[in-house]
């Protein structure tokens, strides 16, 4: 039985998480919060989940390097310099960042790289998002993960070609960029559509979160899965063998 810790514990993922751990019937070690120490869960832990903040995201890694654990990282509105850091924490211990830990958007990412690949440049891609009302970044991650899999799909870097959000005076639309549009009320989940437009046509793929178990169904499996794993840095294409 795997023992798994908890960063953000108290949180609406942290707490769909410790209800996943449970039906996969796997054990809770513990959670931490804001203002809580890590290292005080990770001697009872094999790995851990971290659905908190990007604020902690340079503390959750450190604490996990020092007890040797692998670690899941959920949290979004990460910014280069975490990518950096989680790139040297994976020369230490197996690390899993993904900003969608579903099924869904893992193969919807798979499919839009395919549909960039395959449809030109006289293709716009519009990506649009909606969550719930409490949700503190945009992009999404999940938006900015479809967005590179659009930008590898065109062999481009997303940083050259993205546009996240318009206003004003802002010109005709530039050929081979990739826009980012954020909605935010209620309560939704978290619904993503990546439309694809050409003089004529469009084409669209959409992902709708019921509600976050997938979320927390896929971060579970994935630190199942990076148990045991050499140090790293691991994808969930990896994980779910997509
Ligand atoms: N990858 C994925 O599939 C998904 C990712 N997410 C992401 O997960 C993150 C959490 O989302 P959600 O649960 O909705 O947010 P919440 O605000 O409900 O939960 C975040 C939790 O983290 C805690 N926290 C904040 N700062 C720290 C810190 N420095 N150390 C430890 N804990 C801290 C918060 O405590 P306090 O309230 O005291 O600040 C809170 O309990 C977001 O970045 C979200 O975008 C969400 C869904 C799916
Ligand atoms: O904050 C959320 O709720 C969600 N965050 C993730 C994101 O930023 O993409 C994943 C999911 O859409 C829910």
């Amino acid at each position: 039985m795997a023992r798994i810790g908890i960063i953000g514990s108290q949180g609406r993922m942290g707490q769909a998480i410790a209800a996943a751990i449970g039906e996969a019937g796997e054990q809770f070690a513990g959670g931490v919060d804001k203002g809580e120490d890590v290292s005080s869960i990770t001697q009872a832990a094999d790995v851990l989940i971290d659905f908190s903040s990007p604020a902690a995201l340079e503390g959750n890694l450190d604490a996990a390097m020092a007890a040797g654990l692998p670690i899941v990282i959920g949290t979004t509105g990460l910014e280069e310099r975490h990518h950096w850091l989680i790139d040297a924490a994976a020369q230490a211990i197996p690390v899993l960042q993904t900003g969608n830990t579903s099924l869904g958007v893992t193969l919807l990412a798979h499919l839009v790289r395919e549909a960039a690949a395959r449809l030109g440049d006289d293709w716009d891609i519009e990506i649009v998002e909606t969550h719930h009302r409490m949700k503190v970044d945009a992009p999404s991650g999940t938006a900015l993960l479809l967005g590179e899999a659009a930008a590898k799909g065109r062999e481009v870097s997303l940083a050259d070609h993205a546009v996240r959000g318009r206003d004003g005076i802002t010109g005709r639309r530039e050929a081979g960029t990739i826009g980012f549009a954020a909605l935010r009320g209620g309560s939704v989940a978290g619904d993503h559509t990546v439309h694809f437009l050409a003089d004529n046509e469009r084409l669209s793929f959409s992902h709708l979160a019921e509600n976050r178990g997938i979320f927390a169904k896929g971060a579970v499996r994935a630190a199942q899965w990076l148990m045991g794993k050499q140090p790293g840095r691991y994808t969930m294409p990896e994980v779910l063998g997509l």
